[in-house]
């Protein structure tokens, strides 16, 4: 998702002009429109341009992990751009005909598949919908099982302890009494779980030596925040992206060299950096299957990875299922996407988690060393991090309480009638509605956060950190709700990862690569928070850790740490 971070470095003309130009297409629609959900409780929008300012602001956190408790399972959210009402959905029934039963009636929003099919240079999973996105999905699912995800663990420890280390040595070099930030390292870690497990390219990113990997990290990371700076131009993505001849918008977007504003400009160069380094992966795997790949290459990731397994299967599809080339590129740039952020945020909250609960660290080293008897090499197999109660059981609580991705936006193709758990009551009649009709064209908010954390389902301890709510006489719960209330997510009952057919591929590549880090760390480190600084974290893609009153430094996870083992 996008965020809008604060004013916006385009010329002064051209904002009055853009604002302009919304403003009276906003009063326009305003009279227009007939309020279809104003029986429907909401938060008030805080300007004229309605919800869609205060949704995707990335200090709004906590607008949206109060609208459940403050308004209801199903919130209306006032008058966006053209004054079309938004809804904010986290009743559980609502979302499983949302995700599941009629999920193409509920396709990813145009201005995201706009924005995605230009970030990966075409129609990877993150850009289609329907039968090509159902198609894209056979061929990727079985290359993300848990059997294929499990081989990957000792290239998952390879890697943890490289980034130990790495933590080692920053510890040993730090002058500020062993408080450090991690967020680099961490961020450098994830993107070499990635590369070297999930696309098969070796950043080495974990060595700062390497420059190559500077200016794909910087493109990468830059991306999504340039891309919130055209916020108001994204639903014109998806059309720009059709214009043919394609010489037409080639010469457009050379064109953006000479706009008094240089947001465009830097999105279209950062796009072009990361698409060459996409290709050549791509063109990698290819000579691996014809036998043609240098001994470099394969010594350089390449060979155990899931997109090799990918291009394999594709490659023995039947010809009305394989994907074109292009597809198979914007799919290595859809998974790296989907991966990056959401790892190096998860696992930065896990080291803050860890700094808040010295307790729960001693609790999982205890739970760690009597499990080391079925270690080979000090290193415990898939299935036995899988069977430790307790880190299960921090993790689920981790990714239910802080979740990652707080929201998923979507748009109604077809008026629908959404079934609710939870009523909405209506203040001026009186009347309980059971159901709800969503009419075509309208936007609608998946609030994967705030359904994780609401205490009508979750009980009135949902927003503390309890682990143990998933721990009963050493076995894991998987359903902690009150009445046994079922989320159609794909992890833990909870939202975290969604479900249905767009559901995360990389959950089980994720939950692996966190149980891993955890169990290469905590052994050897104790973490404490760092004194006297407030972290708070803040929406974007996914959710990032700033220092209050330090923003300007970017995100960081300052913590105290000490060496257990020299
Ligand atoms: C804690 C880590 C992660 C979280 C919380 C997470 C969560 C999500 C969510 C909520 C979506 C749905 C987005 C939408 O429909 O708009 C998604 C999609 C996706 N994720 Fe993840 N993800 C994580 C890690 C990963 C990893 C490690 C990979 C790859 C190795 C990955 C690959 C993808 C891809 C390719 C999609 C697009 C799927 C589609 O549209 O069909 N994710 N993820």
């Amino acid at each position: 998702m996008l965020t809008i971070p604060g004013a916006e470095p385009f010329s002064v003309p051209f904002a009055i002009i853009v604002s302009a130009l919304c403003c009276s297409l906003t009063i326009c629609m305003w009279f227009s429109l007939p309020a279809v959900y104003a029986h429907i409780p909401g938060p008030k929008p805080s300007s004229l341009l309605g919800y869609l300012i205060d949704i995707h602001n990335s200090s709004n956190l906590d607008l949206h992990l109060k609208i459940p408790n403050a308004y209801g399972h199903i919130a209306r959210l006032r008058g966006g751009l053209f004054m079309r009402d938004a809804l904010y959905v986290t009743d559980p029934l609502a979302l499983r005909t949302i995700i599941i039963k009629e999920q193409d009636n509920f396709c990813e929003s145009n201005e995201f598949v706009g924005l995605f099919g230009i970030i990966h240079h075409g129609d990877g999973v993150a850009s289609v919908t329907g039968d090509e996105h159902r198609k894209q999905r056979r061929l990727m699912n079985p290359v993300f099982t848990a059997s294929n995800v499990s081989k990957l663990t000792p290239a998952f420890y390879q890697i943890a302890r490289e980034l130990s280390a790495k933590i080692k040595e920053e510890i040993e070099s730090s002058s500020t009494n062993r408080t450090i930030d991690l967020t680099d390292l961490l961020t450098r870690a994830a993107l070499q779980f990635i590369g070297n497990c999930a696309i098969g390219k070796n950043f080495d990113s974990l060595d700062r030596s390497n420059h190559e990997f500077d200016v794909f990290r910087e493109a990468l990371a830059n991306v999504l925040p340039l891309s919130s700076r055209l916020f108001l131009f994204l639903p014109f993505l998806n059309s720009w992206r059709k214009i043919r001849p394609v010489w037409i918008r080639r010469a457009l977007a050379t064109g953006l060299d000479y706009l008094p504003w240089s947001a465009p400009r830097r999105f279209r160069d950062t796009v072009s950096a990361m698409h060459p380094v996409f290709s050549s992966i791509l063109e990698q795997h290819k000579a691996e299957l014809d036998g043609t790949a240098q001994q470099a290459e394969i010594k350089d990731g390449l060979g155990n990875d899931l997109v090799n397994l990918l291009v394999k299967a594709n490659e023995l599809a039947d010809a009305n299922d394989r994907m074109a080339e292009s597809t198979i590129l914007a799919n290595i740039s859809s998974i790296v996407h989907g991966a990056q952020e959401t790892s190096s945020g998860v696992l930065s909250r896990l080291i803050s988690v860890m700094a808040q609960n010295r307790d729960l660290q001693r609790q999982l080293r205890e739970e760690l060393d009597s499990a080391k008897g079925l270690s080979v090499d000090g290193e415990l197999g898939f299935k036995e991090l899988d069977a430790l109660p307790l880190l299960d059981a921090v993790i689920r609580e981790t990714l239910r309480l802080y979740t990652p991705v707080t929201f998923v936006w979507r748009q109604t193709m077809q008026d629908t009638i959404l079934p609710l758990a939870i009523p909405i009551f209506d203040p001026q009649t009186s009347e309980e509605h059971h159901e709800i009709l969503v009419t075509k064209g309208t936007p609608v908010y998946l609030g994967l956060a705030a359904a994780n954390i609401s205490s009508t389902f979750w009980g009135p301890d949902a927003n503390l950190f309890k682990p143990e709510r998933w721990l009963k006489t050493n076995k894991v719960w998987t359903s902690t709700t009150v009445d046994n209330v079922k989320f159609p997510g794909i992890y833990s009952n909870t939202m975290s990862f969604l479900g249905g057919g767009r559901a995360c591929p990389g959950m089980k590549f994720s939950i692996l690569e966190m149980k891993v880090v955890l169990s290469v760390l905590l052994p050897s480190y104790s973490f404490d928070p760092a004194p006297g600084l407030e972290v708070y974290w803040r929406l974007g893609i996914t959710l990032s850790p700033f220092v209050k009153g330090r923003e300007e430094e970017g995100s960081q996870v300052p913590v105290r740490v000490t060496c257990l083992d020299s």
